[in-house]
């Protein structure tokens, strides 16, 4: 049986820098503080909410929620993004996406300030991730896989690392972080033929589908270190991922369940970019 690559181990180390840092910041009279925009109440996005929140006081980051109606207008919106925008106690701004289908996400990533962005959506930090420049955010998600990573201490180097999904919030600059660190990615998707086949191949598997339980136990090699980013919700209504834990858990040498897995660690990387994002917008870096 794989050893269980537990989120609440990652977010407990980072945890004890991050405490260390708030303080300092503290000392200098700057509060770290997040600002989250919420349109409407998806439930996934108040799963986050909930978790974003707890993790911000277990640090001693504010945490400020705007929450909006469902069917607000596209200018009331944008304005009231701005004023979280311009609000210059506030260092992190979180916009739920996807957002209702009659807005456009597409002004507020223009306006939004880069060193607020910390889910990583503007174009600046977007660039950054695909460059490899480390000043900017890359989208939370991501950086929590490279979080565990590093905590299980896996070894990226050269590996044939498949990633399954090829959004713009997980697949894509997942394998941009994975490519720094100098591994070969195969990125699949829905079109993807031998989808069986090439996941069986690769050495490291992240599944960021969005389909629940679709890594089966054939699509998983012999001793791979599989990764679960889905977030869904089953028949019965309980969260789950996007890989058969059941299943693959035998085969697995590491395996990151769903819930308690690295959807428990992106709260843990909000709060390092709040945090980061505090410091350097009050100049004490
Ligand atoms: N701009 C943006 N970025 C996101 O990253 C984003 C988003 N919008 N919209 C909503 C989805 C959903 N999402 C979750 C992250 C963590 C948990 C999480 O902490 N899950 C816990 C369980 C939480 C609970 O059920 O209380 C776990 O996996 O153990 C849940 C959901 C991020 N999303």
């Amino acid at each position: 049986m794989g050893i269980v690559m537990k989120g609440a181990d990652v977010a407990a180390a980072m945890k004890e820098r991050l405490v260390k840092k708030t303080e300092r910041l503290k000392e200098q009279g700057i509060l770290p503080c997040l600002g989250i925009v919420r349109v409407g109440a998806r439930p996934d996005d108040l799963a986050y909410e909930r978790g974003a929140r707890k993790r911000m006081e277990g640090i001693g980051i504010g945490c400020q929620v705007t929450e909006l109606p469902e069917d607000i207008t596209q200018e009331e919106f944008e304005k009231e993004f701005c004023r979280v925008n311009d609000n210059p106690d506030i260092h992190g701004i979180l916009l739920f996406r996807p957002l209702p289908a009659h807005l456009d996400e597409e002004p507020v990533t223009e306006m939004i300030h880069p060193m607020k962005d910390v889910d990583g959506m503007s174009p600046v930090n977007i660039a950054k991730v695909f460059t490899g420049d480390e000043t900017g955010y890359a989208p939370c998600t991501p950086e929590a896989v490279m979080e565990m990573m590093d905590y299980y201490k896996i070894d990226l180097r050269g590996k044939r690392v498949t990633v399954i999904g090829r959004s713009m919030v997980v697949g894509k600059p997942l394998s941009m972080l994975l490519l720094k660190r100098h591994a070969t990615i195969t990125v699949c998707h829905t079109r993807t033929e031998e989808l069986e086949r090439t996941c069986r191949e690769a050495e490291v598997l992240v599944a960021a589908a969005g389909k629940a339980k679709m890594v089966s136990g054939g699509m998983v090699g012999d001793g791979a270190v599989v990764v679960d980013v889905g977030i869904n919700v089953d028949a019965q209504g309980s969260l789950c991922g996007d890989v058969d834990y059941d299943a693959v858990q035998d085969k697995a040498s590491y395996i990151s369940p769903v819930p308690r897995g690295v959807g428990s660690v992106t709260s843990s990387v909000l709060a390092k970019h709040v945090v980061r994002g505090a410091a350097y917008l009050s100049g004490s870096r």
